[in-house]
């Protein structure tokens, strides 16, 4: 039988909802995460090095419930990883500089979350009485290798943000817990703290409320068709859908829209043409606000002929599959650190 553990955390910035209630399955992640551990690769690790990855994630469907008066959006979604994704090395130093190299084209060192991430997470070190301050802690040399698109609703950059978070913890022996990494994830985005906890998840609130979910695991082909699209171009669309009424996670698991593709394909053409070329193998579907938009398929074969079918009819088009997993690979990864 699953026990069932209820948290409450308080002391949220004014611009989020003022209590976070996260209701975390925790038998059953634990036991997914058990029997993940003896398959995953063992990535990198020293004392004071570090290799991980840092998945993308796929929004099965994403349904709009409402909107706060802080303007944030009420969604229901059902967020997977897949084992495709960046992969971020860490080097602790002799100083406390934080560097990151190579910089992200358009986006400022003090902007890029993964510097945000570690910025952050040293001060909650010195604000939790982890260390007396902030320069006890060694600097970090992070070094990335980028693979997934920006604006490309994979979740990217709140991925980056989480696995810095994790790593540093570990790097720095700050050993604080899950709770604590997801709630400052969440100051960063309202992406990050599904990939901190690293299970694919039922969602609801502004992404924040997570309850394990056991998807099927599919392969899918993901789409991204050049273009990226600005989140919150998208959240502030006049057009947007904001009132889908709110259904269970059991009715979502068998099958569900996403509520921005109307107004996206109506802005970016280019993913419009995407979802219908995708629509002739299955249902495709837009991941987030887009632009990447994706397709399942049983197995590895089928995936990749479609893969062939893009590459000749598209080659313009950036394109790959991967395979869903229930477990972030970040968190495979780190079982074995
Ligand atoms: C669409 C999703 O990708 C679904 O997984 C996420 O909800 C977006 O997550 P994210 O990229 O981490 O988004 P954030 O960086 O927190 O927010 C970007 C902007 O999108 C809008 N936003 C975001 C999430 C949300 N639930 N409602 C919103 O209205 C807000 O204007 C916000 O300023
Ligand atoms: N490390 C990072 N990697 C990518 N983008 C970053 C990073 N740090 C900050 N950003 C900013 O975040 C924006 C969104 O990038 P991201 O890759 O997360 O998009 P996304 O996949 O659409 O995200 P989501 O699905 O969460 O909306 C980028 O346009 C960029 O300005």
């Amino acid at each position: 039988m699953h026990q069932r553990y209820r948290y409450q955390q308080d002391g949220r910035p004014a611009h989020r909802p003022a209590v976070l209630l996260i209701t975390v399955e925790f038998d059953l992640v634990q036991r997914a995460r058990h029997l993940t551990r003896t398959a995953s690769p063992v990535i990198h690790s020293t004392l004071s090095a570090l290799s991980l990855p840092a998945p993308a994630k796929l929004n099965r469907m994403l349904h709009i419930t409402g909107q706060r008066p802080d303007g944030y959006h009420e969604l229901q979604t059902l967020f997977q990883f897949l084992d495709h994704g960046d992969t971020l090395h860490f080097q602790l130093r002799d100083d406390d500089a934080i560097t990151l190299t190579p910089a992200i084209d358009g986006v400022p060192e003090e902007a890029n979350l993964i510097v945000r991430a570690a910025r952050r997470l040293r001060e909650t070190a010195v604000s939790y009485g982890k260390v007396a301050e902030a320069s006890a802690l060694p600097g970090v040399d992070i070094q990335i290798e980028k693979v997934l698109p920006m604006g490309g609703g994979l979740g990217g950059g709140s991925s980056d943000a989480a696995t810095t978070l994790l790593a540093l913890n570990h790097l720095w022996q700050l050993s604080l817990d899950e709770d604590t990494l997801a709630e400052l994830g969440l100051e960063l985005g309202a992406d990050v703290p599904v990939f901190v906890r690293g299970f694919a998840a039922w969602a609801e609130g502004i992404g924040e409320k997570l309850m394990p979910a056991a998807l099927d695991t599919p392969w899918f082909v993901v789409i991204h068709p050049g273009i990226e699209v600005s989140t919150p171009a998208v959240f502030g669309h006049p057009q947007l859908t904001r009132s889908s009424p709110a259904i269970s996670m059991a009715r979502a698991l068998q099958g569900g829209r996403n509520d921005c593709e109307v107004v996206v394909s109506a802005l970016y053409p280019a993913v419009a043409d995407a979802l219908n070329w995708l629509n002739h193998f299955g249902t495709a579907r837009l991941t987030g606000t887009g632009a990447c938009v994706f397709c399942a398929f049983d197995d590895a074969r089928q995936a990749s002929k479609v893969l062939g079918r893009l590459a000749c009819e598209r080659p313009t088009w950036h394109t790959f599959s991967a395979r869903g997993c229930n477990i972030s690979p970040l968190h495979a990864a780190l079982a074995q650190a």
